[in-house]
């Protein structure tokens, strides 16, 4: 990782790494990979978390950082702290982030860049990227500094990504994201029925939860606009490499952690004991 932190350093400081994707990796469609399975002993796997906002990237890399031992780095938790501190760019981040855009490549591959430095001072390795990439430039930035070892595109219907969005609380005090909404869809043109528990804090979270700024209805829409124009692109930046794992979310977290975690080979009762070991 030490490498992947000073290129993307000097990436950001220069900021004129281009790859151009060969023609035949340009048209050539790889099938969806089947990861390998990870030796819990070895946990230093380097994996990106794409899909819309409100799709639960958040959460579920989360518990897949622990059950693997890899950091969970969050762009979005990145520009959060920033907006909310008193540094020079936090009017300016406050705006973008309000009105539904993107942050620059050039501001958020410095935030990560701070974030991996001082992940690596304190030993980390590996970690799943929640976020980042959002842009194919972005995603050819860190092509060129660091393998991605597999890419987890989550979906869900677009009124279940409003929903969740329009639900999400978070603790103002621990950082923990809940979401008071419960998503209860009938499935259409043969989709199958969603239905999702709200996912409620516990009591001492319960008196100290706040609304994102940018989870309204006009922002949310203006989100997911801005996801299908510059990220989506990315799902196919990674298709083309066979590293995309498509995962539809079929429900709760009860309902679709197992799933996932039976399509990224892993298993959930060997990862708790190996990591208590
Ligand atoms: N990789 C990125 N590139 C540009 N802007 C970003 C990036 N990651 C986060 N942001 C900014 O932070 C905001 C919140 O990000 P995030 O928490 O990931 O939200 P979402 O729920 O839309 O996935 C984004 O709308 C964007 O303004």
């Amino acid at each position: 990782m030490a490498a992947m932190t000073r290129l993307f350093r000097s990436s950001s400081a220069v900021f004129s790494i281009r790859r151009s994707l060969s023609s035949a990796a340009a048209t050539e469609f790889k099938p969806q990979p089947s990861p390998p399975r990870v030796d819990p002993k070895a946990r230093n796997v380097q994996w990106v978390f794409l899909g819309c906002p409100g799709v639960g990237k958040g959460t579920y890399a989360s518990r897949l950082s622990v059950l693997l031992g890899v950091p969970h780095i969050a762009t979005g938790d990145l520009v959060r702290e920033e907006l909310n501190s008193s540094g020079p760019m936090s009017k300016q981040l406050e705006e973008i982030v309000n009105q539904g855009k993107l942050v620059s490549d050039e501001i958020i591959i410095n935030l990560l860049s701070k974030r991996l430095e001082s992940g690596e001072s304190k030993g980390e390795s590996g970690f799943i990227l929640d976020g980042f990439p959002r842009t194919v430039r972005q995603a050819e930035i860190l092509n060129d500094v660091t393998d991605i070892d597999l890419v987890v595109n989550l979906k869900l219907p677009e009124r279940v990504l409003i929903d969740k969005c329009l639900g999400r609380r978070i603790c103002s005090q621990c950082g923990k994201n809940f979401n008071v909404a419960t998503i209860d869809v009938k499935g259409e043109n043969g989709n199958p029925d969603i239905y999702m528990d709200p996912l409620l804090p516990p009591p001492h979270c319960a008196s100290k939860l706040i609304t994102r700024s940018d989870d309204t209805e006009s922002i949310v829409k203006q989100r997911l606009a801005v996801y299908t124009e510059k990220s989506q692109p990315v799902e196919d930046f990674y298709r083309r490499q066979g590293k995309l794992l498509e995962f539809v979310i079929p429900g709760g977290i009860p309902e679709s952690l197992p799933k996932l975690l039976e399509a990224l080979n892993l298993d959930e009762n060997e990862e708790k004991e190996s990591a208590t070991v």
